[in-house]
């Protein structure tokens, strides 16, 4: 199996009044995986069951290979498909379920019966052949819907939310498998989900979709390192914001005036989307990229002081709810740094370097 090129040129799609997909263009290279990602209702199904077929476009055309494929009934088009509602047949077996889109192709008996095998390997189900549907996990009638899809050797996989009933363990395990499948394969996925950590993990690339658009589409490091929006920056992974205005713009970086302690002045990084020009800016700070350090200490410039909230145990991490003159703030640091030992009603002091805090358009 070797993946194929996708090419989404210029797609929308409307019901009545409402544009539910507007001008989307996305180039998915041969065996990569590329996720569409956003909120409920920005357009990722859509989008993905346009590919598949089930949508019928308004505009814009859709090519597996250069192949327009548009006109194609869903069944022509080759592709595997794992969607939510895509449900198995609950009484039939497991073989039975795999083996649908190859009889639906006419393959020959024992072709079938071959092409089972693998793919039930691959999908670690080997030894579940012969058990109905019915008396499966969640998990198993996951893998039982990807061997499904797999088994004809579609050049292109679309699914979406396939982890979306299971729990969290389960899910990751389910995530892993699904990549490694994927590079064995070579196998090309257009891939939906939600779940942020989900496409973090997965994807190439990563298609940030709102309201219908694709406001940023790049590898998963380059959109949490230097998103392209304020939007982007909170949706993908968490962020502090904090609205200033820009008093002035001294090579790469910025001064600005917080708006809510008055006479105080920051320095931070505009992101390539803000305008110099502009007066009202959001400089946004990962949990991450803040440092905590007890009050007393000579204020550096870019620091505020504030008062422990919360502090959350998280396992590896540990997250802590700052209270400051600018609302609450969150800070992320591992488990043994400096900043876990803090706990709440301590008095702190807030630090940043100015090259973690980017500056983007007011949302
Ligand atoms: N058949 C339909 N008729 C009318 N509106 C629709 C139809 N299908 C989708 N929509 C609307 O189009 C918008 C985009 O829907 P879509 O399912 O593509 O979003 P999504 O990003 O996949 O959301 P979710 O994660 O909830 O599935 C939504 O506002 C939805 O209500």
């Amino acid at each position: 199996m070797t993946g194929a090129a996708v090419q989404i040129s210029h797609l929308s799609k409307r019901y009545s009044d409402f544009v539910a997909v507007d001008d989307v263009s996305l180039d998915v290279a041969p065996g990569e995986f590329v996720t569409l990602l956003g909120l409920s209702g920005s357009g990722k199904t859509t989008t993905l069951m346009a590919v598949a077929g089930f949508v019928e476009l308004d505009a814009g055309r859709i090519a597996i290979d250069g192949r327009d494929i548009a006109n194609l009934p869903p069944e022509k088009r080759d592709l595997g498909v794992v969607f939510q509602n895509y449900a198995l047949f609950p009484h039939l077996n497991v073989f039975e379920n795999v083996a649908f889109p190859l009889r639906m192709r006419k393959w020959a008996r024992p072709a079938i019966a071959k092409a089972i095998g693998r793919v039930l390997e691959i999908v670690s189900l080997g030894h579940l052949a012969t058990r109905r549907i019915a008396e499966l996990s969640g998990g198993q009638q996951q893998r039982v819907a990807l061997a499904r899809a797999l088994v004809f050797e579609p050049p292109v996989l679309l699914m979406d939310e396939p982890l979306g009933a299971l729990d969290r363990s389960l899910r990751d395990q389910l995530q892993t498998e699904i990549k490694r499948i994927q590079r064995d394969l070579g196998v090309t996925v257009l891939y939906v989900t939600h779940d942020q950590e989900e496409a973090l993990a997965l994807s190439d690339r990563i298609a940030v979709m709102a309201e219908g658009k694709i406001c940023q589409l790049a590898t998963p490091d380059e959109i949490y390192e230097n998103p392209a929006s304020a939007f982007v920056a909170g949706f993908v992974g968490e962020s502090n914001f904090i609205d200033v205005t820009m008093q002035g713009q001294n090579g790469p970086l910025a001064t600005v005036a917080p708006a809510g302690i008055p006479g105080a002045l920051f320095t931070a990084t505009p992101s390539p989307a803000a305008q110099p020009a502009q007066a009202q800016a959001v400089m946004a700070i990962r949990p991450e990229a803040l440092r905590l350090a007890a009050l007393q200490d000579t204020p550096p410039c870019n620091a505020i002081p504030g008062r422990v909230a919360l502090r959350e145990f998280m396992g590896a991490t540990v997250r802590l709810t700052i209270d400051t003159e600018l609302g609450p703030m969150i800070v992320r640091d591992g488990r043994v740094s400096e900043a876990a030992r803090f706990k709440a009603g301590d008095t702190v002091r807030l630090s940043w370097n100015e090259r973690d805090a980017l500056l983007f358009p007011p949302r």
